[in-house]
């Protein structure tokens, strides 16, 4: 098990306060929250990208990233898949993809390279400079770079951004199956359908806070029937009020009519 405590991690305008996140190996813990909720702060905090008040734990081992060697165990055990693309645009997938495996001794795991290739569908632009594919096509360029290194869990950060909807639907497939396959999951999305399938763990924040933070079962229990688009509105309820009160009182005719007099009076 991965598992990040913050106790604090201050910005000068924003705050994550008492926030536990684990991932289990076989299992996917899924992040939601608004724009600027912390989701990216908790996800640099946990690749100790920011310097907080807390803890990251392999299993029961505190890692230390000030250790070159809690660095290594740490980076053989993750994949990171950010938001952004940044890959070395000036090669092929097809190099990047060696280069990758070679750097975590997975270069003889070639099979499951090509089957990743194949369910992406890459082999068409394999030896085409990475500058030069479409955005989707770098995206699952960035995709397939880190999941053929088969580290034991998977840190994604808006995975569905730039896919095509086959693409979105075979990702969820995908990662079913390396869940089942024991891989641990953690999961930040805007994408409520495609978390809604795959989450074995909730956290939902607002502001730095948590206001959800439950298993499946929970989840099942406290909101029965509901869809997780159904259980995000529920946690955040009087935002919804709020805004709803807002779109009540919108009134888009009346601005044209003013518009149009002042126009032609
Ligand atoms: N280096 C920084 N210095 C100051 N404030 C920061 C810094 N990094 C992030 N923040 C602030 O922390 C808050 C949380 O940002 P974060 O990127 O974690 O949000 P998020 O939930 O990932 O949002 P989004 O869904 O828009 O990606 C924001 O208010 C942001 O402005």
């Amino acid at each position: 098990m991965i598992s990040l405590y913050i106790k604090e991690k201050r910005f000068e305008s924003f705050e994550l306060i008492d926030i536990p996140v684990e991932i289990k190996k076989g299992e996917a813990t899924l992040l939601l929250g608004h724009n600027g909720a912390g989701k990216t702060t908790i996800i640099k905090s946990l690749f100790g990208l920011l310097n907080i008040n807390g803890n990251v734990k392999l299993d029961d081992h505190k890692i230390c990233f000030q250790l070159q060697g809690d660095v290594d165990l740490f980076k053989k055990n993750m994949a990171y898949i950010p938001d952004d693309i940044s890959l070395l645009n000036y090669l092929t997938p097809m190099e990047y993809f060696d280069l990758v495996q070679s750097s975590f001794n997975q270069s003889e795991n070639k099979e499951f390279l090509n089957q990743l290739i194949r369910i992406f569908e890459l082999d068409k632009y394999l030896h085409i400079p990475i500058i030069q594919l479409s955005h989707g096509n770098q995206k699952k360029t960035q995709i397939v770079s880190q999941l053929c290194r088969k580290s034991e869990y998977v840190v994604f950060d808006e995975p569905t951004n730039g896919l095509d909807p086959d693409m979105i639907i075979i990702l969820k497939r995908v990662l079913g199956k390396l869940k089942s396959q024991g891989v641990g999951i953690l999961l930040s999305t805007h994408n409520l359908d495609f978390g809604q399938e795959l989450f074995n763990r909730l956290i939902i924040l607002r502001d730095g806070k948590i206001i959800i933070n439950m298993n499946r079962e929970e989840v099942e229990e406290r909101f029965t029937g509901l869809s997780l688009e159904e259980v995000y509105r529920g946690a955040n309820k009087e935002y919804y009020q709020y805004i709803e009160e807002i779109i009540n009182d919108m009134d888009h005719s009346s601005s044209t009519e003013n518009r149009n007099s002042k126009n032609y009076t």
